[in-house]
């Protein structure tokens, strides 16, 4: 109990501490720019709800591989529902917060924690999360997660169901800008493991020499993310660190790993982080969609032309993911190592 609860960014911030441990110093290299720039109008925003959106998506996906979705129908009163229960977990004292420890020794384990690699040699984010298993429903165990607010459980149902119709939505609209069929990557991922993460970021005394969460793309096929108004996330764009800008109604639409690989790198997983300031906590909820371990994940044939030759080797996801949380990410290395 004592070793889980000293683990806690959180703990150690309202211990009252003036300088970090060094074990959070990141190497000059990776540590935050002094201005972070948000200059050139930021990550692109989609309308889905305009007919304009058949061409944004496109290139904010090749452009990007990160941008802001509005008009997608899912209610903003949801939205904060799911900011608010999660700010709730992270308000409540520690004593409560510390029965949903996950089991530290195995990653991406469910509940409350703090360390997301299964290594501890690595520089560690100023960061706590709450990690729920949503999809398939056989590993939806609601009892598990905070029972305050009384409607936290609900919430979270209701939010993981909207967040997989709309990354289908989403995933749809991508094979048909590549001229794939419409369900192509939704068929190719094949049954969706859905994972909901709320990441707290406690004000950091040092936020120059931190990050919040380090330099990383997302493992699976393509992730959710809303957050609140504080901002901390940014996206690499040719070499440039790129503050996402706060939006209460929009949700951060992130590409993965494996839709880099489906779409045989036509469209490009994002990379970023999240860098953490003095001030404020930040809160975010990453949804991620992502395969079943047992799939084999490939380029589309159809991708893999004379002109566009095979640029990645098949992968078993589940490979993929033990060897993500055993080496860590350290940016795009991971899938940089099934190219060919
Ligand atoms: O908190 C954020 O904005 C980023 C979270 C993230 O990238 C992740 O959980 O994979
Ligand atoms: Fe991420």
């Amino acid at each position: 109990m004592e070793a889980a609860a000293i683990s806690r960014v959180q703990t150690l911030v309202e211990s009252g501490l003036s300088q970090i441990p060094s074990s959070y110093i990141q190497p000059p290299q990776h540590r935050p720019n002094p201005s972070p720039s948000a200059s050139g109008g930021g990550i692109p925003v989609v309308d889905l709800s305009s007919a304009a959106a058949s061409a944004d998506l496109p290139r904010a996906c090749r452009e990007w591989g990160a941008f802001q979705v509005v008009g997608h129908g899912v209610p903003l009163r949801l939205l904060d529902a799911v900011r608010s229960s999660g700010l709730r977990f992270f308000e409540s004292p520690q004593g409560e917060r510390i029965r949903y420890a996950c089991d530290p020794a195995s990653p991406a384990s469910e509940g409350y924690g703090s360390r997301m690699l299964a290594r501890d040699d690595g520089v560690l984010d100023w960061r706590d999360y709450f990690d729920h298993h949503t999809l398939p429903e056989s590993r939806r165990n609601p009892s598990r997660w905070p029972h305050f607010p009384p409607s936290y459980r609900d919430v979270m149902v209701e939010y993981s169901d909207r967040m997989k119709v709309l990354a289908q939505r989403l995933l749809r609209m991508i094979s048909e800008s590549l001229d794939l069929p419409s369900s192509y990557i939704e068929d190719a991922v094949g049954e969706v493991y859905q994972n909901i993460t709320i990441s707290y970021y406690s004000p950091c005394p040092q936020p120059d020499l931190a990050l919040g969460l380090q330099a990383h793309s997302d493992m699976g096929a393509i992730t959710l993310l809303i957050q609140d108004d504080v901002g901390g996330l940014e996206v690499l764009k040719d070499g440039r660190w790129v503050l996402a800008q706060p939006l209460s109604d929009a949700i951060i639409v992130i590409l993965a790993d494996q839709t880099e690989i489906i779409t045989n790198g036509e469209y490009r997983s994002s990379q970023h982080r999240a860098v953490v300031n003095s001030k404020q906590a930040r809160l975010s909820v990453a949804t991620f969609y992502d395969p079943a371990k047992t799939r084999k994940i490939f380029p589309a044939p159809q991708l893999v032309t004379e002109s566009s030759p095979l640029k990645y080797k098949e992968v078993l996801y589940g490979d993929y993911v033990s060897s993500w949380y055993s080496k860590g990410p350290e940016g795009k290395r991971n899938i940089d190592a099934l190219k060919i």
